[in-house]
Order: structure tokens, then C-alpha cells, then sequence
């Protein structure tokens, strides 16, 4: 049989949820008064979407064959991401046989790297990636873990993130990541209460439940450093993202600063196996965290994992529901995965990328098992009745 042929790519935008996660409704736990690198400005403190994080939206990929197979995928880019799709990387997949996964990933790569490198451009590129791969899926019927090397357990293990770990204890989740509330724009007072939320929460999840706090790229060296040692005598897993991406030499710093035994893990704003190399070769971190929705798609995620094992390094990634799940579960150095609670309290376990994709698992009791993912590509369809909007064409 012939290989099918790429004929038709589309790029559409999609607002609510779905792949920009952040992009929910008011009284949601992931937009109260969460520390970011704006908390610096008190008008900026309360909402994150307040100075933007949900300003892109979701982008989706949809890539069609000579023979009618279809592959899709979603990702954080929006109509900045439609336009760079179809005014730009299209070129490169029209008339490409769906095998040609590296060649097409390397012609967008080097053909936007006057502009990309990281970033937006790198979510694009993810969500094309992820589409190609899917599609690969549909045509040859296997599930994306079966066509990059296959599942080395019978299930995944997951912790979740979210503002009540309590709960997620009672749901069968190893461990629990909050988001940090207080950093240096609340000074002393924000500190105690940060560890003493800590100290709370241990009091009601006990002794073994792994707690972590997720800083989202808002505190310094010298605070982070506080902060992880007045949290290590209660007992705390790993402490994350702490500084900006770009500061390598910060988090050097920070992971001799902290205590023996607490975890420095960061990475989900990081890109491409060069930006991991660079994490790696300059002893920033115990657990990578790249989202293949962000780093570079799955194909990068592969070069990237192999570093990382080299490295001795877990690759942990951050949420991306299916496509992160179809890859941890196939390599040794992602014993778990994360999954963010979108319920706005937390309480329950919804789908991640709700309500975007048909037939999305999610954890029972904290894991998934392998049987929920074994359909083709990564097993999902679009939900029925989404408002999709194509502002661009070619
Ligand atoms: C919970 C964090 O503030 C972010 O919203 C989350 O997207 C990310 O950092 C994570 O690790 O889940
Ligand atoms: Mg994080």
C-alpha cells in the first residue's frame, strides 16, 4: 500500500478551556492570587488572567491525507499560532508522505528559527508534531505509545495539581503540588503563611503524601531558598519553577541551596533538546518538566527524554493530558506523570483538556491503566458542538 500523502492542513481557534488551561471561568482555584513574576505590581496580584494568561486560547491542528486519514491536535497558541501554521509551516507538510515526521519537524524548526527557538513558535510546532503523530496513529491503527517503543508498565501513576492535596489524597493520587499564593511582593508575612499552609496540609494528608509547591517562575534565589528550608522539616517532595526559564545560573544556585533530599524540578516553559541540554549540563534541576505541547512536541520529547536518561534525570511532564500520557508510558525515567485538577475547587477529577477532546481518560484512584489507551493515534476525538474559528487560510 502506498504511504499516504499530506494534502490538507487547517489551523483553528478555540476559546474555554482545552489546551490553554488557564483560560477558564471566574472562582477557579488556578487564577486566585497565584505568585507569578507580576505579583511585583499589586493590580497584576489577584488573577493571572488579569495580565494574560489566557490571552492566546487554544490552537487546533487538523492534518488530512490523499486517503482521507485525519490526525488532529491541540495546544496553547491561538490565532498568533493559526497564522504561523497556515502562512508558514503548511509548506512543509503538503505533498510530505505522513512518515516523514523528522524531516517536517526539522523544516519548521531551522525555517522559523529567525523567530521561534522557544516560546510560541515552539507550541506551534508541538501542536503540529502532535497532529502528524496522531495521524501516523489513525493510519497504521496503533496507539502513539505502541510506534515509540511501547508501554514498560501496566499502568500510570499520577500525582495531581491543584489547591486541596487533602482531596487529592482521598482520590488515590501520590502526592499533591499547590500553587504558591505568596512570594517576595508579600514579603515576610506571605512566607510564614506559605509554610504554615504547608504545615496545615501535612497535618490532614499525614506523614508519607508527597507535598510540593509549584512557584511559577516568581520568587529569587535567596527567597526560594528560605522557603525550602523552612519547609524541609515538614516534609516536602520537590519545590518548582521557582525563577525565570532564562535563569540557569539561578537555579544552580538554588539546587545547592536546598536542603539534602528536597527535589528542585523545572522545565515546562523550556524548549527544544538544546534549552534541556543547557538544564542538564548546568546542574539546574533533579526532575525535568518539559510539556510536549510546549517543548517541541513528541518528537523532541524523544530527544529530549534520551538526555535525560544519560543525565541520570526523571522526565516528568508537565500535564498535556494524552500526549504526555502516551510517552511517559513507555520510558523507565517517567515513573509518574502529573494531572491538573480543572475543577475549579479541585474536588473531582475531570478531564484536563475538558471540554475539549472526546474520550480523554483520566485517573481512577490516581492511575490510568494501559487499556485506556489503546486506541489509535492518541485516542481522542474532538468533542461535538465546538465553536471553531479558522481566521486564516493559505
Ligand atoms: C499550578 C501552576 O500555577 C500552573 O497553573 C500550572 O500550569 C503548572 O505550573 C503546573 O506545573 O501544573
Ligand atoms: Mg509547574
Amino acid at each position: 500500500m502506498a504511504v499516504p500523502v499530506i494534502r490538507h492542513v487547517r489551523a483553528s481557534v478555540v476559546r474555554g478551556g482545552g489546551a490553554d488551561y488557564h483560560d477558564q471561568g471566574a472562582d477557579h482555584w488556578i487564577d486566585d492570587n497565584i505568585s507569578t513574576p507580576m505579583s511585583k505590581y499589586p493590580q497584576y496580584r489577584a488573577s493571572r488572567q488579569s495580565f494574560g494568561i489566557n490571552v492566546l486560547g487554544t490552537l487546533l491542528v487538523e492534518i488530512e491525507t490523499d486517503t482521507g486519514h485525519r490526525g488532529f491536535a491541540v495546544t496553547t497558541a491561538g490565532e498568533p499560532g493559526a497564522y504561523i501554521v497556515e502562512k508558514h509551516l503548511a509548506r512543509f507538510l503538503e505533498g510530505r508522505k505522513v512518515t516523514d515526521i523528522e524531516l517536517m519537524w526539522d523544516q519548521m524548526y531551522n525555517a522559523t528559527i529567525y523567530y521561534g527557538r522557544r516560546g510560541l513558535v515552539l507550541n506551534v510546532i508541538s501542536g503540529v508534531d502532535l497532529a502528524l503523530w496522531d495521524l501516523l496513529g489513525q493510519v497504521r491503527q496503533e496507539p502513539v505509545h505502541a510506534m515509540i517503543g511501547g508501554p514498560v508498565r501496566d499502568e500510570i501513576t499520577f500525582y495531581a495539581t491543584g489547591a486541596r492535596p487533602d482531596l487529592a489524597k482521598e482520590m488515590g493520587f501520590i502526592g499533591g503540588k499547590m500553587p504558591l499564593r505568596f512570594g517576595p511582593a508579600q514579603g515576610e508575612e506571605g512566607l510564614n503563611e506559605a509554610v504554615e499552609h504547608v504545615a496545615r496540609m501535612r497535618e490532614k494528608v499525614g506523614p508519607d503524601f508527597w507535598l510540593m509547591y509549584d512557584c511559577w517562575m516568581s520568587l529569587t534565589v535567596e527567597y526560594a531558598t528560605r522557603l525550602a528550608n523552612r519547609l524541609d522539616p515538614i516534609g516536602f517532595k520537590w519545590i518548582e519553577e521557582c525563577l525565570s526559564p532564562d535563569d540557569y545560573w539561578g537555579y544552580a544556585e538554588l539546587r545547592k541551596n536546598v536542603p539534602r533530599g528536597m527535589l528542585v524540578t523545572t522545565g515546562e516553559h523550556e524548549a527544544t533538546r538544546w534549552g534541556f541540554r543547557m538544564l542538564m549540563e548546568m546542574d539546574c534541576c533533579d526532575i525535568v518538566q518539559p510539556d510536549v505541547n510546549w517543548c517541541g512536541g513528541l518528537t523532541e520529547l524523544i530527544k529530549i527524554s534520551a538526555l535525560a536518561d544519560a543525565h541520570g534525570k526523571l522526565v516528568v511532564p508537565h500535564g498535556s493530558s494524552v500526549y504526555s500520557y502516551h510517552f511517559v508510558c513507555t520510558r523507565q525515567n517517567s515513573p509518574f506523570a502529573e494531572f491538573l485538577m480543572m475543577a475549579p475547587k479541585a474536588d473531582k477529577v475531570v478531564p484536563m483538556f475538558s471540554p475539549m477532546l472526546e474520550g480523554e481518560p483520566v485517573p481512577v484512584n490516581g492511575k490510568i491503566k494501559m487499556s485506556e489507551l489503546d486506541k489509535p493515534g492518541f485516542g481522542v476525538t474532538l468533542a461535538e458542538g465546538l465553536t471553531l474559528e479558522r481566521p486564516y487560510t493559505h
